[in-house]
């Protein structure tokens, strides 16, 4: 049932005092899926993403959930009051689930031995994981996440990603996801939407880094940067940058700068 659909968005409109800051999108979300929702500040992505979580009223269009459908929200940050001492055992269990199902998204995201630690101590890219966790706990049908990796180092962030893909293959969900990295993005995620209050273009990350919506969205020199990314060559370069013959001995031009 890979295709099936667990979320379709058609013609998805929010309008705050009468401004349409979501504007007539469509989207389809299947299970296996990761789509990632890039944009500039104030493209409208949190408010889709908290209209996917009807927390957000929509002014038009419609949003179809499966029946049942079960989503894990993985918010930016974990807010917590500082003044309240909290275990990560006590953090997983105000989930509401069994202790053994907290323990096993724990070991899923890599944070189990922290179980009896304070949340307050944990690192940034622990508190992730831990954000990661609660949502795993509820064995969800589609995973939402709102810039998961923010906070985190470079390192952690390819990580993090990683780690996103192979739940994804593990549980067999959909993942929706906002991000702001745009070359972990480019590099790691199957689908991408761009998004400026409409979709300004969509697909994969080799076809959308050519898409002249992409590119006057984000500007050439992000463009071109990212373009490199899924960028399949026919043959190889020298050390000094020239072409040299391909494995099958013909020589192939490149139809594009190098770097
Ligand atoms: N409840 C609200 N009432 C009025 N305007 C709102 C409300 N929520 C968001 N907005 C406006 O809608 C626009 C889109 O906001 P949103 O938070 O969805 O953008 P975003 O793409 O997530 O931005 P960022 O990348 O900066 O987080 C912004 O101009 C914001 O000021």
């Amino acid at each position: 049932m890979t295709d099936e659909a667990l979320l379709e968005l058609k013609q998805l409109t929010v309008r705050f005092d009468d401004r349409p800051v979501v504007d007539h999108v469509d989207l389809r979300v299947r299970r296996g899926d990761i789509i990632t929702i890039i944009g500039p500040n104030g493209a409208g992505k949190t408010t889709l993403i908290k209209a996917v979580l009807g927390l957000q009223p929509i002014s038009e269009g419609s949003l179809t959930m499966t029946p049942g459908l079960t989503i894990g929200y993985v918010p930016q940050h974990l807010t917590l009051e500082s003044t309240l001492p909290i275990s990560v055992k006590r953090f997983m269990l105000l989930s509401g689930r069994p202790q053994q199902a907290c323990r096993d998204a724990l070991a899923k995201t890599g944070v189990e031995h922290l179980f009896n630690a304070s949340v307050h101590h944990l690192s940034g890219g622990e508190k992730q994981r831990l954000l990661l966790a609660r949502a795993l706990a509820r064995r969800p049908d589609l995973l939402v996440l709102d810039e998961p990796a923010q906070g985190v180092d470079i390192n952690g962030q390819a990580a993090l990603y990683d780690l996103i893909r192979g739940l994804r293959d593990e549980l067999n969900c959909g993942v929706i996801m906002i991000s702001h990295d745009l070359h972990l993005v480019m590099a790691a995620t199957d689908r991408v939407i761009c998004l400026n209050q409409h979709i300004c273009c969509s697909g994969y990350p080799a076809d959308i880094s050519h898409d002249p919506a992409f590119i006057e969205t984000f500007g050439q020199p992000v463009a071109e940067s990212l373009a490199v990314y899924h960028h399949h060559h026919n043959h190889s370069h020298d050390l000094h940058g020239d072409v040299v013959s391909g494995e099958d001995g013909v020589h192939r031009e490149c139809s594009h700068a190098h770097h």
